[in-house]
């Protein structure tokens, strides 16, 4: 069977039409976003091996482990893209089914995946990379909302997108989300390869993402930078999640670090 094909390969999901939530969070309460035992494959690679997660409603979640442990997969899985394929589980956001989902789906009911790639489309402008993403509704920030936030994106508004330098191409992917009306934004290393005055500039709007109560999941390498800005941390090792706590307990764990971050 091909992956264009392939059934949501949700294997619960046969028996169930439609989904009921179930409440697994802390005092009865359901969790604004639950991932429940997702299990995902590349081809024949079992790479995200039964991952479970919650995160309250504007909450920041650092996504952390070493090269390879599975952090852009879960991240993918979670964005209901095709590769990795989820074979199992259950992915809620705010009483949605995700698992049942294509990616199309999942953005409509507001998760925004912002890749390490950054996807800026070629041949469009700044401002016609931010209207595509306002071709349907609902809308999220205003042009003006995000010019104010991101000057430099203002001030390139009619440049092509590509030709930005990698740090506004960073600044266009993330604004391009917020143009969206979006209830989970997932940032895959969104400090790579940039130089440390343009890492700030993106911290700082990080930090105001933060005050916005926008919930974050955050993958990055750079991990102290993560947990400073992060409420709650989980790890990741081989596809498996071996710490779920808070952003502090890691920093204050110098052997888990050590044991899984390499810090
Ligand atoms: N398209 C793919 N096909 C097959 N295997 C893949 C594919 N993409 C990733 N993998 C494998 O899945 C595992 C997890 O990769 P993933 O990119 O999720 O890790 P990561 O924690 O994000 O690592 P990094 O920090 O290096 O990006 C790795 O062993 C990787 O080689």
């Amino acid at each position: 069977m091909s992956e264009q094909s392939a059934p949501l390969g949700v294997d619960f999901a046969k028996d169930r039409a439609p989904a009921v939530e179930p409440v697994r969070g802390q005092g009865g309460q359901r969790a604004y976003f639950s991932a429940w035992e997702m299990h995902a494959y590349y081809g024949e690679s079992y790479i995200v091996q039964g991952v479970s997660f919650d995160i309250r409603e504007g909450e920041i979640l650092a996504l952390l482990g070493r090269n390879g442990a599975g952090k852009t997969s879960t991240l993918r899985a979670v964005a209901r893209l095709e590769s990795p394929q989820l074979t199992h589980g259950e992915i809620w956001l705010d009483h949605k089914p995700l698992h049942e989902m294509r990616a199309h789906e999942a953005s409509r009911a507001g998760l925004a995946l912002v890749p390490e790639d950054r996807r800026i489309i070629p041949g469009l402008t700044v401002e016609e990379n931010l209207r595509l993403a306002q071709i349907s509704a609902p809308h999220g920030w205003s042009f003006e909302r995000i010019y104010e936030s991101f000057p430099r994106l203002g001030e390139r508004r009619w440049q092509e997108g590509v030709t930005l330098s990698g740090g506004e191409q960073q600044m266009l992917a993330i604004a391009r989300a917020l143009a969206q009306d979006i209830k989970l934004l997932l940032l895959d290393e969104p400090y790579e390869g940039l130089a440390p005055v343009i890492v700030q500039e993106i911290e700082r709007i990080l930090e105001d993402i933060k005050k916005l109560g926008i919930t974050t999941v955050i993958v990055e390498q750079n991990a102290i930078a993560a947990l400073h800005l992060a409420d709650r941390a989980i790890i990741l090792d081989m596809g498996q999640v071996v710490f779920d706590g808070t952003a502090q307990e890691v920093i204050d764990n110098e052997e888990l670090r050590q044991q899984y971050l390499a810090l």
